[in-house]
C-alpha cells in the first residue's frame, strides 16, 4: 500500500505540471496518491487573509501560523500509519535536500506513509509552525533548500522534491534499471556521458570502445569516465565518498 504526498500553497496551480508526463500517468495509474490543497481554504475572512506584518520589523510579509496550522492539522491528520509522515518545509536557510533524502522519502511513503510539502510565499513561514509540527509523535520535518540560490516561494521545490521521489516509487519509471547508474546513486559519482545513433555527428565521433561489444572495457571505460567528470565539476562528491581518513584530513565530517 504505497502512502501519499500532500502539497499545500497559494499557488495550487503552480503544481499542474505534476499532472503530466511519467508522475502523471502514476496518479492516473494509482500508484501514486498527489494531493494538492489552496492554503486559502483554511482562511476564515473575506479577504483569505493568509500572513502579516514581521515582529521586529523588516520589508515584506510572513505567513501567518493560524491558517497554516488549520491547514497541517487537517492534511497531517488525514493519516495514521505505522511509516510516519513527513513534513518538508523548503526555504534557502534549509539543509541540502539531496538524492539519499530522496530515496529516504521514497521508502517511507512506499511503505504507506505521507510526505507533506509546506510552500511559503512571501519572506516564509512562522517559524512556530516547524517547531509546532517538529513536536508532533510521527511527524518529522525537515526545513530543505534545493541549492544556493532564491526563489519567489516554494512551489518549484515542491515540484523538485515530489518528482525526484515518485520517479524512485515502484512502478512510476519503466525500466528500474535505468535508476541503477544515475548521477548521485550509491556510488556517489556523476553519471558517464551518453551517445546514440548516429556513430558520426558534424564530424564528432562515438568513442571506439562504446561500439566494441565488449562490456568489460565499455564498464571500465564507463566508470572512468563518471570519477573524471565527478573530479572536474564536483570534487565534494569525490571526498565525501573518501575513506574515513581521508574525510577526517579533509574536515569534511
Ligand atoms: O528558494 B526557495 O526554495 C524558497 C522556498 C520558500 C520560500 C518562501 C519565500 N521565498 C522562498 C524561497
Amino acid at each position: 500500500m504505497t502512502g501519499r504526498i500532500d502539497i499545500v500553497s497559494i499557488f495550487p496551480g503552480y503544481l499542474a505540471p505534476l499532472e503530466l508526463s511519467l508522475v502523471g500517468k502514476a496518479r492516473q495509474d494509482g500508484l501514486l496518491d498527489v494531493t494538492v490543497h489552496d492554503l486559502r481554504d483554511w482562511t476564515s475572512d473575506r479577504h483569505r487573509t493568509v500572513d502579516d506584518t514581521p515582529f521586529g520589523g523588516g520589508a515584506g510579509m510572513v505567513m501567518r501560523p493560524d491558517v497554516w496550522g488549520h491547514a497541517l492539522d487537517e492534511v497531517l491528520g488525514e493519516q495514521d500509519t505505522p511509516a510516519g509522515q513527513s513534513l518538508l518545509i523548503p526555504t534557502p536557510a534549509g539543509e541540502r535536500f539531496t538524492q539519499a533524502m530522496a530515496e529516504e522519502l521514497a521508502l517511507q511513503v512506499c511503505a504507506g506513509g505521507q510526505l507533506a510539502i509546506a510552500c511559503g510565499r512571501y519572506e516564509g513561514i512562522d517559524a512556530r509552525v516547524a517547531e509546532h509540527y517538529a513536536e508532533q509523535e510521527h511527524v518529522t520535518v525537515r526545513e530543505v533548500s534545493i541549492g544556493d540560490y532564491v526563489l519567489n516561494g516554494g512551489e518549484v521545490a515542491a515540484l523538485v522534491i515530489t518528482e525526484a521521489v515518485a520517479r524512485l516509487l515502484p512502478g512510476v519509471i519503466g525500466n528500474p534499471q535505468s535508476l541503477v547508474e544515475e548521477s548521485h546513486g550509491s556510488a556517489g559519482l556523476l553519471e558517464y556521458p551518453v551517445y546514440t545513433k548516429p556513430p558520426s555527428w558534424r564530424g564528432l565521433e562515438v568513442p571506439e570502445v562504446l561500439r566494441s561489444g565488449d562490456h568489460g572495457r565499455i564498464g571500465t571505460w564507463r566508470r572512468s569516465r563518471a570519477v573524471e567528470r565527478t573530479a572536474r565539476r564536483r570534487p565534494d562528491l569525490l571526498v565525501r565518498h573518501a575513506p574515513p581518513q581521508v574525510r577526517l584530513a579533509k574536515g569534511v565530517d
